[in-house]
């Protein structure tokens, strides 16, 4: 197939680069530094001042997220990275600090608390379609409708109902973070040796200073007062018990945790609604399906949690985007001990990377890798388990897939019953990875009005909360 009629990717690498020209292409893009063999065979080594590995093979990557949990630990960078934001939380914390925070926010995201949080979704995405629907008929930046969307949704079951709780100061430093955040992961994630200098390690202390006192300040009052009507993850994490050695969170820990909710959460879910708005905008007849099943489902209404699992189609939309435009591009672990990978030596201290971006578009594993093919999720048993890891896999897996999932479900499908999209001529956006893979130029579509059907009989209406 002519690549002008695929979906936008990354032009990866095809010789081997200098330490110089890699730093300086990850300055621009992470992603460019993933050599194009990555996508065609199960490994590929070398040395960037450390060595390193990256691993495609579904074998291997079981092995490290799994079987061998204990000898991969997530790398020190991604760590120290991290840290002055959310603390030990549970994406960062090891060992026993893991596991005791990890059995304590497990129930925290059952599915009947998940669901019980789906009418937030359906609100927010109700209101993301006003928002689309007011601004028309010019072109929308979705990516940036969805950013918002996303982050309602997020503040909402976080800290839902909190007077005190100051949205805007929160985003606010939250992005501010992240954009410093991103220069240091640039030389991180090559695995560079400490010495080079960092020039963004000096990230800014009064952002992260306001973000805690905010979050601490909205946790104290809900310890005192009580939270009524459905419990949001405050609620239920201040709840949390670990049922192994009976440990609850304290203010800090309670902060960093929800904090992490926020960080982990909330960009990512709106990357994948941006790319799946891209994604749809670019296969009219995809969409034409997405929308006459959302119209059969949904009628004139808003999707609510009891819609996700007859949204087949708008699911695999989802994961196909998930595919082709992993939020967490590229995931990476230091190696504790030696070890063979593919028959390959690894050493302790080696930086293991787990490109996922890669993986998705490995040849040995996909058909048409670069193809936009939701059907090929038609069937889920036919997907190797460790050839598709947009939420990493084994006991670290992301505790919040199912969340992200419904609430991306129910947010495209709202918004493709409403709005036909279509692309914005020389406006596609260019994939680009700091911290997590981003349309960089923005998701920019025109959104033309569609009258959905009246709502079908027989079925109960999702009102939308208000
Ligand atoms: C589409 C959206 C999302 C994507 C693509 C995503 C991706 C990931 C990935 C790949 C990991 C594993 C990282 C690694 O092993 O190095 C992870 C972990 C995590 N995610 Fe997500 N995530 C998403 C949404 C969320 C949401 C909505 C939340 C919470 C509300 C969340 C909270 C976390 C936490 C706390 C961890 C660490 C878990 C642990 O180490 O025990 N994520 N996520």
């Amino acid at each position: 197939m002519h690549p002008d009629t695929l979906p936008v990717h990354v032009p990866l690498v095809r010789e081997p680069w200098g330490i110089l020209k890699s730093l300086n292409a990850a300055r621009q893009n992470v992603l460019s530094i993933i050599p194009e063999i990555a996508t065609r065979q199960p490994m590929v080594s070398g040395k960037t001042g450390k060595r390193w590995h990256m691993v495609m093979d579904p074998d291997a990557i079981k092995h490290i997220l799994l079987e061998a949990l204990d000898d991969y630990p997530k790398s020190d960078v991604t760590k120290n990275l991290l840290r002055p934001a959310i603390g030990e939380s549970l994406f960062i914390a090891e060992g026993a600090h893991w596991r005791w925070q990890r059995r304590a926010a497990a129930p925290v995201f059952s599915h009947r608390n998940v669901m019980n949080l789906a009418p937030i979704m359906t609100h927010a995405a109700e209101a993301a379609s006003a928002r689309v629907a007011a601004a028309g008929p010019r072109a929308v930046n979705m990516a940036e409708e969805m950013v918002r969307a996303t982050f309602d949704v997020i503040s909402d079951v976080t800290f839902s109902g909190d007077g005190g709780f100051d949205r805007d100061a929160v985003h606010g430093a939250i992005d501010a973070y992240i954009a410093e955040a991103g220069k240091i992961s640039l030389f991180d994630i090559l695995g560079f040796p400490d010495w080079v200098p960092r020039p963004g390690r000096m990230v800014s202390g009064a952002a992260l200073r306001e973000m805690k006192k905010v979050a601490d300040d909205a946790i104290d009052a809900r310890r005192d007062g009580s939270g009524d009507g459905v419990p949001d993850l405050l609620d239920l994490l201040l709840e949390g018990e670990d049922p192994k050695t009976k440990r609850r969170m304290d203010t800090g820990e309670l902060r960093d945790n929800l904090l992490t909710f926020i960080v982990a959460g909330h960009e990512t879910t709106a990357l994948t609604l941006a790319w799946s708005l891209y994604l749809c905008a670019f296969d009219q007849v995809v969409q034409d399906r997405a929308r006459a099943e959302a119209h059969t489902v949904l009628g004139d209404r808003a999707a609510t949690g009891d819609d996700v699992a007859r949204l087949p189609l708008v699911r695999q939309i989802v994961d196909e985007a998930l595919r082709m435009y992993p939020p967490a591009g590229i995931i990476s672990r230091t190696a504790q001990k030696h070890d063979v990978l593919c028959g390959r030596e690894v050493r302790p201290g080696d930086t293991i990377m787990i490109p996922i971006y890669a993986l998705h578009r490995n040849h040995l594993l996909w058909d048409a890798p670069d193809t936009f093919r939701p059907e090929r999720f038609a069937d889920p048993k036919a997907i190797d388990r460790y050839a598709y890891l947009p939420f990493g896999d084994g006991p670290r897996i992301c505790i919040g897939a199912s969340f992200a999932l419904q609430e991306s479900v129910i947010i495209l499908a709202t918004l493709l019953a409403r709005h036909r999209f279509t692309p914005v001529p020389g406006k596609d956006p260019r994939p680009v990875m700091i911290l997590t893979l981003r349309p960089e130029g923005g998701v920019w579509l025109e959104a033309e009005p569609v009258a959905a059907p009246a709502a079908p009989s027989g079925r109960a209406q999702g009102a939308p909360v208000t």
